[in-house]
């Protein structure tokens, strides 16, 4: 019997949910950048911390400005000037640069370029709005209140935000330790020769150390290990010991070398899943000690798809985020005919584009089997085909997944 997509993932969240360590450290606001905030962030000061100008111009009280259009000038206010001693006289106005503290009385500053310099003053033509070109106290952030909650992965923009706070150290959750290693006698390490004909290139642990790096874990790396029941067992035992998660790929399927099945099976408790999508249907997870493991399936984009679509949100939760909200569906024209068999839910790879009508369609990448990683190379979303739908025909709607920041 074969699990849904949903049931796994549901899976996989739950056990996010009973494994979370939340285990914290403090940092640098400068070193917070994609760490996860692990206590609300309360603003220590308001933002702005006083009423100031937005323009370069004039402070006006409007009740002079009743009188007459035409305001002498009292004195000049700048940007950090102390105006606590300011001696501003009934029916004069005063000249107030961007950013300088604006007097309580003062109800409205008039832009430069609304008003005209003469011998006598300062003359106002134009209506002016009780409040105008004032940034008031706390208008951005008051003192106290939560400006970010817990669970939030620190962008550069939120970290500006809190700069103008003056924080210059936040609680976060500790980075998730990963171990990764790769099992198989035909795999090359990147940058050696292949060591004979059957030989491939480990390109999954190289792809499962961006994605990691993406994810901001701490990896712990182990290599690649020979296809020796012995050696895997030993690896595991050490990763697991090392790591919060352990991550292999390969070796999930029926195949006679498939040694990791073996060695899993003898170390922790862990499903073999055959999950109904395409590709990446062997998955295994499980624990092993107190780490949780994910085992992979072998063929790159297998690794890559059900890295992105399950061990993505694990790790987000593990990481103690609340969620990673920035996926995006919706369901566009495709512009190529689809190849898709019933029974399986496809994440087929494609190319959200403007055709010359100015309209939005996807095209797919090409071939989509799970040993072409070609079918990535200019892919900017994922075409999400139901597991009751079969092939697609041209100009039909389908769902497509843009891909989130993991694959930018
Ligand atoms: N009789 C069956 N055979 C297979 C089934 C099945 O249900 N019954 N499922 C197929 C599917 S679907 C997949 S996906 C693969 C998954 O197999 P494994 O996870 O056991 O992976 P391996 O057999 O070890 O390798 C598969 C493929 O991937 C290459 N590989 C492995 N590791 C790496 C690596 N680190 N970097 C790059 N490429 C790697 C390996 O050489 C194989 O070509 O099983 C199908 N078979
Ligand atoms: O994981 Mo497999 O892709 O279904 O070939």
């Amino acid at each position: 019997m074969l699990l849904t997509f949903e049931q796994a993932k549901k899976a996989l969240l739950e056990a996010a949910s009973l494994n979370h360590k939340p285990l914290t450290e403090k940092v640098t606001l400068l070193a917070a950048l994609d760490r996860v905030t692990a206590e609300p962030v309360i603003s220590p000061i308001n933002v702005p911390s006083f009423n100031n100008s937005a323009m370069d111009g004039y402070a006006v009280r409007l009740s002079d400005i009743n009188q007459s259009k035409l305001l002498p000038l009292a004195t000049t206010i700048f940007a950090g000037d102390d105006i606590s001693n300011l001696n501003w006289p009934i029916g004069t106005c005063l000249r107030i640069m961007t950013g300088a503290p604006v007097p309580d009385e003062a109800e409205a500053v008039v832009m430069q370029e609304q008003t005209e310099s003469t011998a006598t003053g300062i003359k106002f033509p134009y209506e002016i709005k009780s409040g105008s070109n004032i940034r008031y106290i706390g208008e951005d952030s008051k003192q106290g209140s939560v400006v970010v909650d817990k669970g939030t992965r620190l962008t550069i923009a939120t970290l500006s935000n809190l700069a103008t706070l003056g924080i210059a150290e936040l609680t976060v959750f500790s980075k998730l330790k990963v171990a990764i290693f790769s099992t198989g006698d035909e795999l090359s390490d990147i940058g050696n020769p292949l060591t004979n004909n059957s030989a491939i290139y480990d390109s999954n642990r190289f792809t499962l150390k961006l994605l990691l790096t993406q994810l901001n874990c701490q990896i712990i790396d182990l290599g690649i290990i020979a296809d020796d029941p012995n050696l895997i067992k030993q690896s595991l035992d050490t990763a697991s010991k090392l790591a919060d998660l352990v991550i292999t790929s390969g070796g999930v399927s029926v195949g006679d070398a498939d040694y990791t099945k073996t060695a899993l099976a003898e170390l922790g408790e862990i499903n073999f899943w055959k999950i109904a999508i395409k590709p990446g249907k062997p998955f295994a997870f499980g624990k092993i000690g107190d780490a949780l493991f994910c085992g992979l399936p072998g063929n790159p984009v297998s690794t890559l798809v059900t890295f992105y679509q399950l061990v993505q949100p694990l790790i987000v939760a593990l990481s103690g985020q609340n969620s990673s909200n920035d996926t995006m569906s919706f369901k566009v024209k495709t512009a190529t005919s689809l190849k898709k068999s019933v029974g399986r839910l496809d994440f087929q790879r494609g190319r959200l584009q403007i055709n010359s009508d100015g309209e939005l369609e996807v095209v797919s990448t090409g071939q989509q089997g799970s040993h072409l990683t070609k079918s990535f190379n200019h892919a900017n979303c994922f075409i999400v085909l139901e597991q009751d739908r079969g092939n697609v025909a041209q100009g039909e709607l389908v769902t497509v997944e843009l891909f989130n920041s993991l694959l930018k």
